[in-house]
């Protein structure tokens, strides 16, 4: 991994792949904590005030989370069992649009808040992976997307029967991001922040050496919270070869299917599916088949394009995103985080924001 440092890979039960960046290094760095007490957890510890903080959970959520609070001057240590390439997030399309997440309200405040941020990470694409780009989102009307982004969207207005003629549909120039570059982009801005980030699984919330935690673990959160309301659906997509395709389009079927095609640097992105409590993480070739066809159908030059390979990965859907405070018996604090189903990238810097709210108000009072 550029730029951190690794300081610390035992063996036994854990793994334990620590990286710090330089802030953290010149002040003397978070060394792993040895376990303490019953839960882990040194009883008489100053639960409010030193301002530690443990992030569970290393995806978009639990990175943005961590970069939030680091840069409010909280001392941050991630917690991944994943390093961030193997996560959810990193097989993300990621098209800037709230999607399969509730509540929508929430979600599109979120999504409006984080539209800013990724305005202006576009303004160094080659460095953050976030790029804006235009692109037609079908079956989809022009007032109810004016309702709720308020003249926010650059470009937005009715798609053209050229631009779309399968339907209905918008034009709006929205981030793009890409994940392989921004997942990473994101973790250097934590070390540098001061943050730290180590690889292993917690089994139990409550072994954070920290007077506040924050539970970012997406659908690892049915087992550490014991949460069976956050339910995998399960989404593919095919990466093919670009045959020259420059702007996004989004579009259903008529019999409910999505198809969408995402321009990514060196790549297309052919999507997808939503298919609701499937864990298999292996890629379908049935299903890669009807995703090429549909989107073939769409977009001809697709038909034929080389494919350079298939992902799959498990979206956290939940009824609403849980983003609220526990106080454990001992007093200290879990803030919850997950549930961000299809719009995690969307929502992620709108969300953190409130999450680190609560972190700030549980040790400033
Ligand atoms: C095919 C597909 C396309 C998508 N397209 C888009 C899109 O275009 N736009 C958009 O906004 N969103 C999109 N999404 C949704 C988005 O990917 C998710 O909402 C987002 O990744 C959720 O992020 P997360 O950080 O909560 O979860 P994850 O990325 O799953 O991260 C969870 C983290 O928790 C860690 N963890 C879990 N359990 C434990 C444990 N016990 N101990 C320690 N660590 C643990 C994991 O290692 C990981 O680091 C898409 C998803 C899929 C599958």
């Amino acid at each position: 991994m550029p730029g951190g440092e690794v300081l610390g890979d035992e063996g036994g039960g854990h793994r334990r792949r620590i990286l710090v960046g330089p802030r953290c290094r010149s002040r003397g760095g978070f060394a792993p904590s040895p376990v303490r007490g019953a839960f882990g957890y040194r009883p008489g510890v100053d639960t409010q005030g030193n301002g530690e903080v443990v992030v569970v959970g290393g995806g978009v959520i639990g990175l943005v989370t961590a970069v939030v609070l680091a840069e409010r001057g909280r001392r941050v240590r991630v917690w991944t069992r994943d390093p961030v390439e193997r996560t959810t997030s990193a097989v993300a399309g990621a098209l800037w649009w709230p999607y399969h997440i509730e509540p929508l309200a929430s979600a599109r405040a979120w999504a409006l808040r984080s539209l800013e941020v990724y305005e202006d990470l576009a303004k160094r694409p080659g460095t953050t992976g976030v790029r804006l780009v235009d692109g037609v989102m079908g079956e989809t009307d022009l007032d109810d997307v004016e309702s709720w982004t308020a003249d926010r969207l650059t470009g937005l207005r009715r798609a053209t029967a050229e631009e779309y003629g399968a339907g209905r549909g918008i034009r709006a120039r929205l981030p793009l991001i890409d994940m392989a570059a921004h997942l990473p982009w994101l973790r250097e801005r934590l070390l540098r922040a001061g943050g730290s980030i180590e690889e292993r699984t917690v089994s139990d919330l409550a072994e954070a050496d920290a007077p506040v935690v924050v539970n970012c673990t997406g659908l690892g959160a049915r087992d550490l919270a014991a949460d069976a309301s956050v339910r995998p659906q399960r989404g593919q997509l095919v990466v093919v070869e670009n045959p020259g395709i420059r702007t996004w389009l989004v579009s259903t079927t008529p019999d409910g299917e999505s198809a969408y095609l995402l321009p990514q640097p060196g790549r297309l992105l052919l999507g997808g599916t939503a298919e609701d409590d499937v864990w298999s993480l292996e890629p379908d070739p049935a299903v890669a088949e009807g995703i090429v066809r549909r989107c073939a159908a769409l977009r001809p030059e697709v038909a034929g394009a080389r494919i350079l390979g298939h992902r799959v990965g498990l979206r956290p859907v939940r009824d609403a995103v849980r983003l609220e405070r526990e106080v454990l018996p001992d007093g200290r604090v879990v803030v919850h985080h997950y549930g961000h189903g299809g719009g995690g990238v969307t929502v992620a810097w709108g969300c953190a924001e409130e999450a680190a709210g609560l972190v700030l108000s549980a040790t400033s009072s």
